[in-house]
């Protein structure tokens, strides 16, 4: 949800003329966002945004204020009511706050209601949390409630009375002695946060509607023509204010009194409200409340500071769209404070083991948060990519209470951790050596931050990319079974791990493939023949079709060249396995194989961790009972012209493919490159041959026409 807007004109340079175009595009912009936000309960940008948007706007009136008129979003509060509700007219209407964004901004506010009211110090000041939902008017006639309206554009409301009848925090008679006859009492209709996400998992179930936060949530409820549904979503209610009153149940009245009395008058009131009687109180309660943000069970978005004392509030009065006694202390919108209960590991779809943050839910711009990405070990550790530390070395645990941020589309990422609120007995994380989906065990390679499954064969995070793979051209390559249909079979359940495939027809009586769209009778016999031809397979296919890390077509040749069967191969490799230690590997197998012409230490680790992973030896018997046979391997030819010479094929040939003459010549002892170098025997040019022809060229290596290099292996 990241604003789309072009880079905008410097507000400095701006002159009149482009202010005015400027403020009129603006002005749109944001009454869009409004209209979205208010009346449709789905806003299109976030908060940080769209407060943007409007401190922009705020910049060049402040600047022209020639230019500021009374539609200006400046002026207005949020949006007119929505057609489908009756209106409702406000008899005292219903602001909206001014901001403030740091500690400074709240002490001028303090100073400047002193100078108003020439007081020799800042006046006592209630601190309330800001509940993100949205404000109602209950209008009470003798104690019974008569309309309940909601903010719209401040004067006129909508009539939700109806929905408001459902919500229990709303009494519909008034209780106690001192009930003023005539009462508009207000306050935010709010939605718990598990009740938030729970609805959101209905709603997701049935296709309905799925709300960004609570605050949407909430009013989305409320504002439904429908009263059964209104009365269907968990709405709750703080009371807070008032506008009407015929007159006041108690003598001077002040914020916190008033607060007493809706409180005994059957509402309820946020629990947290402090009477505070300094700045540094107010901004104590702030950072307090802020620390306790994500684990208060619903959304708050900052601190209401308001001058206590009615008869100061009296003379204080408004300015344009908010009182001059209040002020809202937003928190940063990108950023929450937040606790971090669970590290859990995710398993990627190449066996990458990403550890995430479960988080108590909280909502930073806007979104609720519950997850955050931790990339890897070094990263849970405090150490960046670099080797350099991050967050200054500290590192995360579960159980920290940590500073989440979340910018734009970014996925959220914990920026610190409040080293004081770390419980006592945090153990450092210890990262998993083994993978939670199939309990094979991990690695982590040399000069990598990941830590990988090695259950390449039977994993199921890996499952669906190992099946692709295992019947991808130069593996099984089977006609019929593409990655459509893999992911079709496995979807289902059929097919779970490459011998799955073998035993298809013989459990076609149950699974009737011919009876999957876009199958026939024929379709499936010839499937099934593909599959029984696949029975027989080249030792170097099979080997490549394992999906074993960093072992490509080449290196699955070069293993089934030198080992020539599948018995040799095998027998060396569990050798190799057995031999496998954390320090490293001396068996001779192990030796034998790191020492393979173009097989380095890295693919040798690779192919024996493969090896030592029993889950896959047992997926790989299951596979070989399947098979009638593993052919072996051509041995390379040493009695050919083109014997140990390396070639490169470049340009469009014609009398063969890339593939068919890639055959060819390895079968006569060539080795195929892909890149010309000094090493380079041959390059073999068709049509249209670019920078590998120059190069040769320049590199004084032989080039051969298509058909001299027939020619030169005997055809
Ligand atoms: N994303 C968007 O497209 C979009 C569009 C419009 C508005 N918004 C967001 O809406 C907010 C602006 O709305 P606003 O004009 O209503 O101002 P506001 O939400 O900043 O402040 C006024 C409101 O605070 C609420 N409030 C909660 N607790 C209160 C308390 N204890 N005492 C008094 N009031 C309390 C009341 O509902 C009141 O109407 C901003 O956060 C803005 O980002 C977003
Ligand atoms: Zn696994």
């Amino acid at each position: 949800m990241t604003a789309k807007t072009k880079p905008a004109p410097d507000i400095a340079t701006l002159t009149k003329p482009k202010a005015k175009v400027e403020l009129m595009r603006l002005r749109l912009e944001i009454e869009g966002h409004d209209k979205a936000y208010y009346q449709d309960d789905a806003p299109k940008i976030s908060d940080a945004d769209y407060d943007a948007l409007r401190r922009r706007l705020e910049a060049i009136e402040q600047k022209f204020p020639e230019l500021v008129n009374a539609s200006s979003p400046t002026q207005t509060v949020g949006a007119a009511p929505a057609r489908g509700f009756a209106k409702v007219q406000h008899a005292v209407p219903m602001l909206s706050l001014g901001n403030a964004f740091a500690d400074d901004e709240v002490a001028e506010f303090a100073l400047r209601v002193q100078r108003f009211l020439k007081l020799d110090d800042v006046p006592a000041i209630v601190a309330e949390p800001k509940i993100d939902g949205l404000s109602l008017s209950l209008r009470y006639e003798n104690g019974e409630l008569v309309r309940a309206a909601t903010r719209g554009d401040g004067f006129t409301g909508e009539d939700v009375t109806a929905n408001v009848r459902t919500i229990k925090d709303v009494p519909n008679t008034l209780k106690g002695k001192h009930i003023p006859a005539t009462c508009e009492l207000r306050g935010e209709v709010y939605m718990l946060k598990q009740d938030f996400l729970a609805l959101n998992k209905r709603q997701e179930e049935a296709n309905e509607t799925v709300f960004a936060n609570p605050r949407n949530s909430a009013a989305g409820s409320l504002r439904q023509k429908d009263v059964t549904v209104t009365a269907s979503r968990p709405l709750k209610f703080f009371a807070y204010a008032w506008g009407e009153m015929s007159d006041y149940p108690m003598e001077e009245p002040t914020q916190h009194k008033m607060l007493q009395w809706l409180d005994h008058a059957g509402f309820v009131v946020n629990p947290e409200i402090t009477l505070c009687h300094s700045v540094e109180d107010a901004l104590a309660f702030y950072r307090r409340i802020g620390e306790k943000r994500a684990s208060l069970p619903y959304d708050i978005d900052g601190v209401v500071y308001k001058v206590d004392r009615l008869d100061y509030q009296e003379r204080l009065g408004f300015v344009s769209r908010s009182p001059r006694w209040a002020i809202a202390h937003k928190f940063a919108a990108e950023q929450a404070t937040t606790v971090l209960e669970k590290i859990d590991i995710q398993v990627g779809r190449t066996g990458a083991m990403t550890p995430v943050a479960r988080l108590q839910p909280v909502t930073v711009g806007g979104v609720v948060v519950q997850n955050a990405t931790l990339h890897n070990e070094d990263y849970i550790k405090g150490i960046g990519n670099d080797g350099e530390p991050i967050r200054d070395g500290v590192d995360i645990r579960e159980g920290d209470t940590v500073v989440v941020q979340r910018a734009g589309d970014v996925i959220p990422q914990i920026v610190s951790v409040v080293m004081e609120k770390r419980p006592a007995g945090a153990e450092p994380y210890h990262f998993p050596h083994k993978c939670p989906v199939c309990g094979s065990h991990a690695v982590r390679e040399e000069g990598e931050a990941v830590w990988r499954c090695t259950g390449a064969l039977i994993c199921p995070a890996q499952a669906v990319e190992r099946l692709k793979h295992f019947v991808s051209r130069l593996a099984f390559d089977i006609d019929g079974l593409g990655e459509k249909q893999i992911e079709l079979f496995h979807e289902r359940g059929w097919v779970q791990e490459p011998a799955d495939i073998f035993t298809l027809k013989a459990r076609n009586a149950e699974l009737k493939l011919e009876q999957l769209e876009g199958y026939g009778e024929t379709s499936v016999r010839n499937l099934f023949a593909a599959i029984d031809a696949r029975r027989s397979i080249e030792l170097h296919r099979l080997v490549f079709a394992l999906g074993i890390r960093h072992v490509g077509e080449g290196n699955a040749k070069l293993l089934a060249r030198h080992y020539g069967t599948l018995d040799a191969f095998l027998s060396a490799m569990r050798a190799a396995a057995d031999a496998q230690t954390e320090e490293g590997n001396t068996s001779e197998a192990y030796q034998d194989l790191d020492n393979i012409a173009g097989i380095g230490d890295v693919v040798a680790e690779a192919v024996v961790e493969f090896f030592a992973e029993e889950r896959n030896i047992k997926a790989l018997d299951a596979l070989l009972a399947e098979l009638t046979e593993v052919l072996p391997a051509e041995q390379a030819r040493r009695d050919t012209a083109v014997a140990g010479k390396t070639v490169v094929f470049t340009g469009s040939l014609s009398k063969f493919t890339r593939d068919e003459a890639k055959a060819a010549a390895e079968r006569l002892g060539a080795k195929v490159a892909g890149s010309v170098s000094k090493k380079t025997d041959y390059v073999v040019a068709g049509e249209d041959a670019g920078s590998k022809l120059t190069k040769a060229k320049d590199l004084g290596v032989t080039v051969l026409t298509e058909d001299e290099w027939l020619a030169l292996i005997g055809n």
